[in-house]
Protein backbone atom coordinates (compact mmCIF):
# COMPACT_ATOMS: atom_id res chain seq x y z
CA UNK A 1 0.00 0.00 0.00
CA UNK A 2 0.91 3.85 -0.57
CA UNK A 3 2.59 4.81 2.58
CA UNK A 4 0.97 8.16 1.91
CA UNK A 5 -2.29 6.34 2.07
CA UNK A 6 -1.85 4.11 4.99
CA UNK A 7 -4.21 6.53 7.23
CA UNK A 8 -7.14 8.02 4.73
CA UNK A 9 -10.48 6.84 4.71
CA UNK A 10 -12.16 7.70 1.76
CA UNK A 11 -15.65 7.71 1.41
CA UNK A 12 -17.20 5.37 -1.62
CA UNK A 13 -18.91 8.95 -2.75
CA UNK A 14 -15.14 10.33 -2.43
CA UNK A 15 -13.72 7.17 -4.25
CA UNK A 16 -16.15 8.18 -7.57
CA UNK A 17 -14.67 11.71 -7.36
CA UNK A 18 -11.16 10.07 -7.45
CA UNK A 19 -11.70 7.84 -10.43
CA UNK A 20 -13.55 10.53 -12.53
CA UNK A 21 -9.99 12.68 -11.36
CA UNK A 22 -8.37 9.82 -12.85
CA UNK A 23 -10.04 9.90 -15.86
CA UNK A 24 -9.85 13.06 -16.24
CA UNK A 25 -6.20 13.16 -16.11
CA UNK A 26 -5.64 10.69 -18.73
CA UNK A 27 -5.54 7.57 -16.49
CA UNK A 28 -7.49 4.59 -18.22
CA UNK A 29 -10.43 3.60 -16.30
CA UNK A 30 -10.04 -0.38 -18.15
CA UNK A 31 -5.97 -0.13 -16.86
CA UNK A 32 -7.25 0.42 -13.20
CA UNK A 33 -9.90 -2.41 -13.51
CA UNK A 34 -7.43 -4.81 -15.16
CA UNK A 35 -4.64 -3.74 -12.42
CA UNK A 36 -8.05 -4.38 -9.57
CA UNK A 37 -8.95 -7.63 -10.91
CA UNK A 38 -5.26 -8.79 -11.05
CA UNK A 39 -4.81 -7.77 -7.26
CA UNK A 40 -7.85 -10.28 -7.35
CA UNK A 41 -6.51 -13.36 -8.69
CA UNK A 42 -2.93 -12.62 -6.78
CA UNK A 43 -4.21 -12.84 -3.41
CA UNK A 44 -6.58 -16.02 -4.04
CA UNK A 45 -3.46 -18.06 -5.56
CA UNK A 46 -1.36 -16.93 -2.71
CA UNK A 47 -4.00 -17.33 0.59
CA UNK A 48 -5.29 -20.77 -1.40
CA UNK A 49 -3.31 -22.50 -3.23
CA UNK A 50 -5.01 -26.10 -2.34
CA UNK A 51 -8.05 -24.67 -3.72
CA UNK A 52 -9.69 -27.00 -6.49
CA UNK A 53 -11.74 -24.70 -7.68
CA UNK A 54 -12.44 -20.69 -7.84
CA UNK A 55 -15.79 -19.73 -8.12
CA UNK A 56 -15.99 -16.29 -9.36
CA UNK A 57 -19.28 -14.61 -8.56
CA UNK A 58 -20.11 -11.28 -10.71
CA UNK A 59 -22.60 -8.51 -9.93
CA UNK A 60 -24.10 -6.14 -12.38
CA UNK A 61 -21.36 -3.11 -12.45
CA UNK A 62 -17.72 -1.90 -12.16
CA UNK A 63 -17.60 -5.10 -8.90
CA UNK A 64 -18.28 -7.44 -11.56
CA UNK A 65 -16.07 -6.21 -14.00
CA UNK A 66 -12.96 -6.69 -11.53
CA UNK A 67 -14.34 -10.62 -10.94
CA UNK A 68 -14.29 -10.85 -14.52
CA UNK A 69 -10.81 -9.66 -14.89
CA UNK A 70 -9.80 -12.06 -12.06
CA UNK A 71 -11.84 -14.93 -13.29
CA UNK A 72 -9.65 -14.80 -16.99
CA UNK A 73 -6.58 -13.94 -14.97
CA UNK A 74 -6.81 -17.14 -13.03
CA UNK A 75 -8.21 -19.30 -16.04
CA UNK A 76 -5.06 -18.29 -17.68
CA UNK A 77 -3.13 -19.22 -14.50
CA UNK A 78 -4.35 -22.69 -15.49
CA UNK A 79 -6.98 -22.84 -12.38
CA UNK A 80 -10.15 -24.69 -12.32
CA UNK A 81 -12.42 -21.88 -12.51
CA UNK A 82 -16.23 -21.42 -12.94
CA UNK A 83 -18.41 -17.95 -13.33
CA UNK A 84 -21.93 -17.33 -11.80
CA UNK A 85 -23.20 -13.82 -12.29
CA UNK A 86 -26.40 -12.21 -11.35
CA UNK A 87 -28.42 -10.34 -13.80
CA UNK A 88 -27.64 -10.73 -17.73
CA UNK A 89 -24.24 -9.81 -19.13
CA UNK A 90 -25.44 -8.69 -21.57
CA UNK A 91 -26.27 -5.85 -19.58
CA UNK A 92 -23.02 -4.92 -18.66
CA UNK A 93 -21.90 -2.13 -19.58
CA UNK A 94 -18.74 0.25 -20.20
CA UNK A 95 -15.67 -1.47 -18.33
CA UNK A 96 -17.49 -4.13 -16.70
CA UNK A 97 -18.98 -5.37 -20.54
CA UNK A 98 -15.68 -5.24 -21.78
CA UNK A 99 -13.99 -7.21 -19.03
CA UNK A 100 -16.59 -9.71 -19.33
CA UNK A 101 -16.44 -10.19 -23.71
CA UNK A 102 -12.62 -10.58 -22.81
CA UNK A 103 -13.14 -13.32 -20.28
CA UNK A 104 -13.05 -16.84 -22.29
CA UNK A 105 -15.51 -18.69 -19.14
CA UNK A 106 -18.89 -19.61 -20.19
CA UNK A 107 -21.27 -17.65 -17.50
CA UNK A 108 -23.64 -19.09 -15.15
CA UNK A 109 -27.10 -17.83 -13.63
CA UNK A 110 -26.12 -17.35 -10.03
CA UNK A 111 -28.72 -19.10 -8.78
CA UNK A 112 -27.36 -22.24 -10.13
CA UNK A 113 -24.34 -21.96 -7.87
CA UNK A 114 -23.91 -25.11 -5.74
CA UNK A 115 -21.36 -24.97 -3.52
CA UNK A 116 -18.76 -27.90 -3.42
CA UNK A 117 -15.79 -28.96 -0.73
CA UNK A 118 -12.44 -27.62 -2.14
CA UNK A 119 -14.08 -24.40 -3.79
CA UNK A 120 -13.18 -20.51 -2.84
CA UNK A 121 -15.56 -17.94 -3.71
CA UNK A 122 -14.33 -15.13 -5.25
CA UNK A 123 -16.68 -12.61 -4.24
CA UNK A 124 -17.21 -9.53 -6.81
CA UNK A 125 -21.09 -9.33 -6.79
CA UNK A 126 -21.34 -6.05 -5.59
CA UNK A 127 -18.74 -2.80 -3.81
CA UNK A 128 -18.81 1.00 -3.57
CA UNK A 129 -21.99 0.88 -5.57
CA UNK A 130 -24.05 -0.98 -3.35
CA UNK A 131 -27.35 1.06 -3.49
CA UNK A 132 -30.25 -0.87 -1.66
CA UNK A 133 -30.64 -4.01 0.32
CA UNK A 134 -29.51 -7.37 -1.53
CA UNK A 135 -31.48 -8.73 -4.14
CA UNK A 136 -33.44 -12.47 -3.04
CA UNK A 137 -30.71 -14.51 -5.22
CA UNK A 138 -27.61 -12.81 -3.45
CA UNK A 139 -29.45 -13.73 -0.08
CA UNK A 140 -29.68 -17.30 -1.15
CA UNK A 141 -26.12 -17.57 -2.07
CA UNK A 142 -24.84 -15.93 0.78
CA UNK A 143 -27.05 -18.61 2.79
CA UNK A 144 -25.33 -21.52 0.74
CA UNK A 145 -21.99 -20.51 0.88
CA UNK A 146 -21.84 -20.09 4.50
CA UNK A 147 -23.69 -22.94 5.61
CA UNK A 148 -20.90 -25.06 3.01
CA UNK A 149 -17.94 -23.20 5.40
CA UNK A 150 -16.51 -21.95 1.66
CA UNK A 151 -13.43 -19.48 2.38
CA UNK A 152 -14.69 -15.82 0.26
CA UNK A 153 -11.90 -13.48 -1.12
CA UNK A 154 -14.26 -10.06 -1.27
CA UNK A 155 -13.38 -7.45 -3.81
CA UNK A 156 -13.64 -4.22 -2.52
CA UNK A 157 -16.03 -5.09 -0.17
CA UNK A 158 -17.57 -8.41 1.15
CA UNK A 159 -20.94 -8.12 -1.05
CA UNK A 160 -23.79 -6.86 1.56
CA UNK A 161 -21.37 -4.06 3.67
CA UNK A 162 -22.24 -0.40 3.06
CA UNK A 163 -18.62 1.00 2.49
CA UNK A 164 -20.08 4.63 3.81
CA UNK A 165 -20.96 3.09 7.02
CA UNK A 166 -19.84 -0.22 7.53
CA UNK A 167 -24.05 -1.63 8.35
CA UNK A 168 -25.19 -4.89 6.41
CA UNK A 169 -27.75 -4.31 3.80
CA UNK A 170 -29.90 -7.24 4.94
CA UNK A 171 -27.01 -10.15 4.72
CA UNK A 172 -23.05 -10.07 3.92
CA UNK A 173 -20.72 -12.27 3.13
CA UNK A 174 -18.30 -12.52 5.55
CA UNK A 175 -14.53 -12.75 4.30
CA UNK A 176 -11.73 -14.31 4.75
CA UNK A 177 -10.10 -11.52 2.94
CA UNK A 178 -10.90 -8.28 1.05
CA UNK A 179 -9.01 -6.78 -1.11
CA UNK A 180 -9.41 -2.72 -1.88
CA UNK A 181 -8.35 -0.59 -4.34
CA UNK A 182 -5.95 2.85 -2.98
CA UNK A 183 -7.54 3.75 0.53
CA UNK A 184 -9.67 1.76 3.04
CA UNK A 185 -13.50 2.79 3.08
CA UNK A 186 -15.07 3.75 6.31
CA UNK A 187 -17.16 0.16 5.75
CA UNK A 188 -13.55 -1.68 6.36
CA UNK A 189 -13.08 -0.10 9.65
CA UNK A 190 -17.03 0.27 11.26
CA UNK A 191 -18.51 -2.23 12.56
CA UNK A 192 -19.84 -4.89 11.67
CA UNK A 193 -18.61 -4.25 8.53
CA UNK A 194 -15.05 -4.44 9.79
CA UNK A 195 -15.51 -8.11 11.10
CA UNK A 196 -17.05 -9.25 7.73
CA UNK A 197 -14.07 -7.93 5.96
CA UNK A 198 -11.56 -10.67 7.77
CA UNK A 199 -8.10 -9.67 6.70
CA UNK A 200 -7.54 -6.63 4.49
CA UNK A 201 -5.34 -5.48 1.63
CA UNK A 202 -5.12 -2.19 0.46
CA UNK A 203 -3.84 -2.42 -3.67
CA UNK A 204 -2.34 0.35 -5.21
CA UNK A 205 -4.19 0.26 -8.51
CA UNK A 206 -1.87 3.07 -9.61
CA UNK A 207 -3.90 6.46 -9.16
CA UNK A 208 -1.71 8.85 -8.17
CA UNK A 209 -1.54 9.32 -4.42
CA UNK A 210 -2.02 13.01 -4.92
CA UNK A 211 -5.18 12.64 -6.75
CA UNK A 212 -6.61 10.70 -3.79
CA UNK A 213 -5.60 12.87 -1.25
CA UNK A 214 -6.69 15.78 -2.51
CA UNK A 215 -9.91 14.38 -3.13
CA UNK A 216 -10.15 12.50 0.49
CA UNK A 217 -12.13 14.57 3.28
CA UNK A 218 -11.09 15.31 6.78
CA UNK A 219 -11.51 11.62 7.75
CA UNK A 220 -8.77 9.30 8.95
CA UNK A 221 -7.86 6.65 10.67
CA UNK A 222 -6.49 6.82 14.05
CA UNK A 223 -2.79 6.40 14.28
CA UNK A 224 -0.12 8.62 15.94
CA UNK A 225 0.20 10.61 12.72
CA UNK A 226 -3.39 11.87 13.21
CA UNK A 227 -1.89 13.36 16.71
CA UNK A 228 1.54 12.53 17.02
CA UNK A 229 3.11 16.52 16.52
CA UNK A 230 1.28 17.67 19.26
CA UNK A 231 2.65 14.82 21.35
CA UNK A 232 5.87 16.73 22.27
CA UNK A 233 4.10 18.97 25.05
CA UNK A 234 4.05 15.52 27.11
CA UNK A 235 8.08 15.24 27.53
CA UNK A 236 8.19 13.44 30.79
CA UNK A 237 10.91 15.43 31.67
CA UNK A 238 8.94 18.56 31.89
CA UNK A 239 8.94 20.02 35.19
CA UNK A 240 5.68 18.55 37.10
CA UNK A 241 3.23 21.85 36.97
CA UNK A 242 4.06 22.31 32.85
CA UNK A 243 2.73 18.81 32.58
CA UNK A 244 -0.63 19.92 34.09
CA UNK A 245 -2.63 19.78 37.03
CA UNK A 246 -5.45 17.13 36.80
CA UNK A 247 -8.28 17.25 38.98
CA UNK A 248 -10.90 13.62 39.04
CA UNK A 249 -13.69 14.11 40.62
CA UNK A 250 -15.30 11.73 42.83
CA UNK A 251 -18.66 10.12 44.01
CA UNK A 252 -19.87 9.46 47.33
CA UNK A 253 -18.46 6.94 49.78
CA UNK A 254 -20.20 3.81 48.20
CA UNK A 255 -19.03 4.71 44.46
CA UNK A 256 -15.25 5.98 44.62
CA UNK A 257 -13.48 3.42 42.80
CA UNK A 258 -14.20 4.59 39.10
CA UNK A 259 -12.79 8.27 39.61
CA UNK A 260 -9.67 6.52 41.56
CA UNK A 261 -9.01 4.85 38.34
CA UNK A 262 -9.67 7.96 36.26
CA UNK A 263 -6.97 9.64 38.50
CA UNK A 264 -4.70 6.76 38.32
CA UNK A 265 -4.71 6.43 34.38
CA UNK A 266 -4.44 10.05 34.20
CA UNK A 267 -1.06 9.97 36.52
CA UNK A 268 0.10 6.86 34.54
CA UNK A 269 -0.76 8.92 31.20
CA UNK A 270 1.43 11.53 32.09
CA UNK A 271 -0.08 14.73 33.89
CA UNK A 272 2.21 16.55 36.44
CA UNK A 273 -0.08 16.31 39.36
CA UNK A 274 -3.36 14.34 39.76
CA UNK A 275 -6.12 15.46 42.25
CA UNK A 276 -8.99 13.58 43.94
CA UNK A 277 -11.41 15.71 44.63
CA UNK A 278 -13.77 13.72 47.21
CA UNK A 279 -16.72 14.67 49.00
CA UNK A 280 -17.21 14.47 52.77
CA UNK A 281 -18.26 11.85 53.08
CA UNK A 282 -15.70 9.84 50.53
CA UNK A 283 -12.98 11.87 52.04
CA UNK A 284 -11.44 8.38 54.41
CA UNK A 285 -11.81 5.83 51.91
CA UNK A 286 -10.75 7.74 48.92
CA UNK A 287 -7.56 8.69 51.53
CA UNK A 288 -6.50 5.08 52.04
CA UNK A 289 -6.54 3.84 48.48
CA UNK A 290 -4.20 6.94 47.23
CA UNK A 291 -0.72 7.36 47.08
CA UNK A 292 0.82 9.64 44.46
CA UNK A 293 -2.20 10.77 43.77
CA UNK A 294 -2.82 13.68 45.89
CA UNK A 295 -6.57 14.59 47.63
CA UNK A 296 -8.99 17.53 48.14
CA UNK A 297 -12.38 17.76 50.13
CA UNK A 298 -14.90 19.72 48.19
CA UNK A 299 -18.31 19.81 49.05
CA UNK A 300 -19.87 22.45 46.81
CA UNK A 301 -19.92 24.76 44.10
CA UNK A 302 -18.21 27.63 46.92
CA UNK A 303 -15.36 25.03 47.68
CA UNK A 304 -14.97 24.40 44.10
CA UNK A 305 -14.75 28.16 43.41
CA UNK A 306 -12.53 28.87 45.54
CA UNK A 307 -10.17 25.99 44.81
CA UNK A 308 -10.03 27.38 40.58
CA UNK A 309 -8.39 30.47 42.18
CA UNK A 310 -5.07 28.42 41.26
CA UNK A 311 -4.99 28.43 37.50
CA UNK A 312 -2.96 25.87 37.92
CA UNK A 313 -5.42 23.35 37.87
CA UNK A 314 -6.38 22.96 34.13
CA UNK A 315 -8.04 20.21 33.32
CA UNK A 316 -10.68 18.00 35.00
CA UNK A 317 -11.92 14.60 34.53
CA UNK A 318 -16.14 14.65 35.92
CA UNK A 319 -18.63 11.52 35.35
CA UNK A 320 -17.23 8.10 36.59
CA UNK A 321 -18.79 7.23 39.63
CA UNK A 322 -19.99 10.91 40.22
CA UNK A 323 -23.79 10.29 40.56
CA UNK A 324 -26.01 11.85 37.86
CA UNK A 325 -27.87 15.41 39.09
CA UNK A 326 -27.66 18.72 39.87
CA UNK A 327 -24.52 18.57 41.38
CA UNK A 328 -23.13 17.45 38.35
CA UNK A 329 -24.44 19.74 35.84
CA UNK A 330 -22.98 22.65 38.68
CA UNK A 331 -19.93 21.51 38.78
CA UNK A 332 -19.41 20.57 35.27
CA UNK A 333 -20.33 24.13 34.34
CA UNK A 334 -18.43 26.06 36.26
CA UNK A 335 -15.33 23.51 34.73
CA UNK A 336 -15.91 24.02 30.90
CA UNK A 337 -14.09 27.66 31.42
CA UNK A 338 -11.29 25.41 31.15
CA UNK A 339 -10.48 21.78 29.70
CA UNK A 340 -13.20 19.17 30.63
CA UNK A 341 -14.04 15.27 29.91
CA UNK A 342 -17.19 15.05 30.54
CA UNK A 343 -17.70 11.14 31.00
CA UNK A 344 -20.60 8.68 32.27
CA UNK A 345 -22.93 9.93 35.14
CA UNK A 346 -21.32 13.79 33.81
CA UNK A 347 -23.24 13.49 30.58
CA UNK A 348 -26.22 12.10 31.56
CA UNK A 349 -26.44 14.32 34.11
CA UNK A 350 -27.30 16.81 30.89
CA UNK A 351 -30.10 14.73 29.47
CA UNK A 352 -32.93 17.01 30.35
CA UNK A 353 -29.99 19.85 30.06
CA UNK A 354 -28.34 19.51 26.77
CA UNK A 355 -28.56 23.45 25.54
CA UNK A 356 -27.04 24.85 28.76
CA UNK A 357 -24.40 22.58 28.11
CA UNK A 358 -23.88 23.13 24.41
CA UNK A 359 -24.09 27.02 24.90
CA UNK A 360 -21.72 26.88 27.46
CA UNK A 361 -19.60 24.67 25.69
CA UNK A 362 -19.91 27.09 22.62
CA UNK A 363 -19.05 29.91 24.50
CA UNK A 364 -16.97 29.09 27.62
CA UNK A 365 -13.64 29.60 25.53
CA UNK A 366 -12.67 25.94 27.26
CA UNK A 367 -12.16 22.70 25.93
CA UNK A 368 -14.94 20.09 26.14
CA UNK A 369 -14.09 16.73 25.50
CA UNK A 370 -17.68 14.01 25.81
CA UNK A 371 -16.70 10.25 25.71
CA UNK A 372 -20.74 8.63 25.24
CA UNK A 373 -20.77 4.95 24.57
CA UNK A 374 -24.02 3.80 22.27
CA UNK A 375 -26.87 4.54 24.93
CA UNK A 376 -25.14 7.85 26.37
CA UNK A 377 -24.88 8.47 22.94
CA UNK A 378 -29.12 8.21 22.11
CA UNK A 379 -29.29 10.03 25.79
CA UNK A 380 -27.88 13.53 24.93
CA UNK A 381 -28.32 13.43 21.37
CA UNK A 382 -31.33 10.98 20.36
CA UNK A 383 -32.49 12.89 17.28
CA UNK A 384 -29.14 12.44 15.73
CA UNK A 385 -28.80 8.56 17.25
CA UNK A 386 -32.13 8.08 15.72
CA UNK A 387 -31.15 8.80 12.09
CA UNK A 388 -31.26 5.44 10.52
CA UNK A 389 -29.58 7.40 7.22
CA UNK A 390 -26.22 8.33 8.95
CA UNK A 391 -22.66 6.47 9.66
CA UNK A 392 -21.27 6.26 13.53
CA UNK A 393 -18.84 8.43 11.52
CA UNK A 394 -21.56 11.16 10.37
CA UNK A 395 -23.37 10.72 14.16
CA UNK A 396 -20.54 11.86 16.13
CA UNK A 397 -19.58 15.00 13.72
CA UNK A 398 -22.93 15.89 13.65
CA UNK A 399 -23.19 15.89 17.73
CA UNK A 400 -19.74 17.55 18.04
CA UNK A 401 -21.08 20.26 15.79
CA UNK A 402 -24.36 20.14 18.16
CA UNK A 403 -22.55 20.32 21.02
CA UNK A 404 -19.59 22.01 20.29
CA UNK A 405 -17.13 19.48 21.79
CA UNK A 406 -14.53 16.72 20.82
CA UNK A 407 -17.00 13.22 20.86
CA UNK A 408 -15.85 10.31 21.96
CA UNK A 409 -18.09 7.94 20.65
CA UNK A 410 -16.77 4.65 21.77
CA UNK A 411 -17.03 1.05 20.80
CA UNK A 412 -15.19 -1.39 19.48
CA UNK A 413 -14.85 1.33 16.22
CA UNK A 414 -14.58 4.14 18.33
CA UNK A 415 -14.81 7.56 16.59
CA UNK A 416 -13.53 10.69 17.44
CA UNK A 417 -15.02 13.84 16.06
CA UNK A 418 -14.44 18.08 16.15
CA UNK A 419 -17.07 20.46 15.84
CA UNK A 420 -14.86 21.49 12.71
CA UNK A 421 -16.02 18.09 11.24
CA UNK A 422 -12.71 16.44 11.89
CA UNK A 423 -12.73 12.29 12.89
CA UNK A 424 -11.01 9.88 12.81
CA UNK A 425 -11.65 5.92 13.27
CA UNK A 426 -9.95 4.13 16.12
CA UNK A 427 -8.97 0.25 14.83
CA UNK A 428 -6.04 -0.63 17.82
CA UNK A 429 -8.42 -1.59 20.28
CA UNK A 430 -9.19 -5.58 21.52
CA UNK A 431 -12.23 -7.01 22.18
CA UNK A 432 -11.05 -7.47 25.54
CA UNK A 433 -10.98 -3.96 26.30
CA UNK A 434 -14.77 -3.65 26.67
CA UNK A 435 -13.99 -4.67 30.57
CA UNK A 436 -14.99 -2.95 33.68
CA UNK A 437 -13.63 -0.10 34.51
CA UNK A 438 -12.01 0.31 30.81
CA UNK A 439 -13.99 3.71 30.82
CA UNK A 440 -12.91 5.29 33.60
CA UNK A 441 -9.44 4.59 32.45
CA UNK A 442 -9.88 6.47 29.42
CA UNK A 443 -10.88 9.29 30.53
CA UNK A 444 -8.35 9.59 32.86
CA UNK A 445 -6.18 9.60 29.61
CA UNK A 446 -8.09 12.15 27.83
CA UNK A 447 -7.59 14.17 30.89
CA UNK A 448 -3.92 14.08 31.23
CA UNK A 449 -3.53 14.80 27.94
CA UNK A 450 -5.70 17.88 28.07
CA UNK A 451 -3.81 18.80 31.15
CA UNK A 452 -0.71 18.68 29.23
CA UNK A 453 -1.75 21.15 26.95
CA UNK A 454 -2.83 19.23 24.29
CA UNK A 455 -5.93 20.27 21.65
CA UNK A 456 -9.00 18.66 22.54
CA UNK A 457 -9.35 17.02 19.58
CA UNK A 458 -5.55 16.04 19.55
CA UNK A 459 -5.69 14.75 23.19
CA UNK A 460 -9.33 12.73 22.47
CA UNK A 461 -7.57 10.98 19.75
CA UNK A 462 -4.43 10.25 21.21
CA UNK A 463 -5.78 8.91 24.35
CA UNK A 464 -7.93 6.44 22.40
CA UNK A 465 -5.15 4.97 20.47
CA UNK A 466 -2.98 4.69 23.84
CA UNK A 467 -6.02 2.81 25.52
CA UNK A 468 -6.14 0.22 22.39
CA UNK A 469 -2.50 -0.14 22.57
CA UNK A 470 -2.82 -0.63 26.37
CA UNK A 471 -5.09 -3.50 26.08
CA UNK A 472 -3.33 -4.86 23.86
CA UNK A 473 -0.07 -4.95 25.81
CA UNK A 474 -2.36 -6.19 28.75
CA UNK A 475 -3.70 -8.93 27.20
CA UNK A 476 -6.58 -11.16 28.14
CA UNK A 477 -6.79 -10.88 31.53
CA UNK A 478 -6.61 -7.76 31.59
CA UNK A 479 -8.34 -5.49 34.66
CA UNK A 480 -8.68 -1.96 34.98
CA UNK A 481 -5.72 -1.86 37.16
CA UNK A 482 -3.48 -3.97 34.58
CA UNK A 483 -4.75 -1.68 31.58
CA UNK A 484 -3.28 1.02 33.66
CA UNK A 485 -0.18 -0.04 33.80
CA UNK A 486 0.23 -1.06 30.15
CA UNK A 487 -0.07 2.59 29.09
CA UNK A 488 2.55 2.75 26.94
CA UNK A 489 4.35 6.19 26.44
CA UNK A 490 3.28 8.38 23.56
CA UNK A 491 5.23 7.38 20.13
N1 LIG B 1 -10.79 3.22 -8.31
C1 LIG B 1 -11.33 2.15 -7.89
O1 LIG B 1 -11.41 1.91 -6.71
C2 LIG B 1 -11.84 1.22 -8.87
C3 LIG B 1 -12.86 0.36 -8.50
N2 LIG B 1 -13.38 -0.54 -9.32
C4 LIG B 1 -14.42 -1.39 -8.86
O2 LIG B 1 -15.64 -0.75 -9.12
C5 LIG B 1 -16.51 -0.95 -8.04
C6 LIG B 1 -17.59 0.07 -8.02
O3 LIG B 1 -18.30 -0.13 -9.20
P1 LIG B 1 -19.80 0.39 -9.41
O4 LIG B 1 -20.21 -0.01 -10.75
O5 LIG B 1 -19.85 1.81 -9.06
O6 LIG B 1 -20.59 -0.35 -8.27
P2 LIG B 1 -20.92 -1.88 -7.99
O7 LIG B 1 -20.29 -2.77 -8.98
O8 LIG B 1 -20.62 -2.12 -6.56
O9 LIG B 1 -22.50 -2.00 -8.13
C7 LIG B 1 -23.24 -1.11 -8.94
C8 LIG B 1 -24.31 -1.87 -9.70
O10 LIG B 1 -25.08 -2.63 -8.83
C9 LIG B 1 -26.45 -2.20 -8.88
N3 LIG B 1 -26.96 -2.31 -7.52
C10 LIG B 1 -26.59 -1.64 -6.44
N4 LIG B 1 -27.18 -2.12 -5.33
C11 LIG B 1 -27.97 -3.14 -5.75
C12 LIG B 1 -28.83 -4.04 -5.08
N5 LIG B 1 -28.99 -4.02 -3.78
N6 LIG B 1 -29.47 -4.95 -5.81
C13 LIG B 1 -29.33 -5.02 -7.13
N7 LIG B 1 -28.51 -4.18 -7.85
C14 LIG B 1 -27.85 -3.26 -7.14
C15 LIG B 1 -26.42 -0.83 -9.43
O11 LIG B 1 -27.61 -0.63 -10.07
P3 LIG B 1 -28.50 0.70 -9.82
O12 LIG B 1 -29.86 0.27 -10.20
O13 LIG B 1 -28.41 1.07 -8.38
O14 LIG B 1 -27.91 1.71 -10.70
C16 LIG B 1 -25.22 -0.92 -10.38
O15 LIG B 1 -25.63 -1.54 -11.58
C17 LIG B 1 -15.62 -0.91 -6.86
O16 LIG B 1 -16.24 -1.53 -5.74
C18 LIG B 1 -14.42 -1.70 -7.39
O17 LIG B 1 -14.62 -3.08 -7.19
C19 LIG B 1 -12.86 -0.55 -10.71
O18 LIG B 1 -12.91 -1.75 -11.30
C20 LIG B 1 -11.41 -0.11 -10.77
C21 LIG B 1 -11.27 1.21 -10.24
K1 LIG C 1 -17.68 -7.58 -3.39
Amino acid sequence: MLDALQNVLVTPAEMTAIDKAAADSGIDSFTLMRSAGMAVSAAALRLFPEALRFVVLCGPGNNGGDGYVAASALADGGADVAVFALGKPEALKGDAARAQRACPLSVQPLIAYEPQVGDVVIDALFGAGLARDLPEEAYETIERVSEGRIPVIAVDLPSGVDGRTGEVRGTSFTAAHTVTFMARKPGHLLMPGRVRCGALEVFDIGIPARLVSERAGDLRINTPAAWGSHASALDPATHKYRRGHLGVLSGGSLSTGAARLSAAAGLAAGAGLVTLVSPAEALAVNASHLTAVMLREIRDTEDLATWLKDKRVNAFVLGPGFGVGKKARDFALMLCDRALVLDADGMTSFEKARAELFERAANSGGRLVMTPHEGEFARLFPEIAADAALSKIEKAQAAARLSHAVIVYKGPDTVVAAPSGRAVVNANAPPSLATAGSGDVLAGIVGAHLAQGMPAFEAAAAAVWRHGEAGTRAGRGMTAETLIENIPPLP
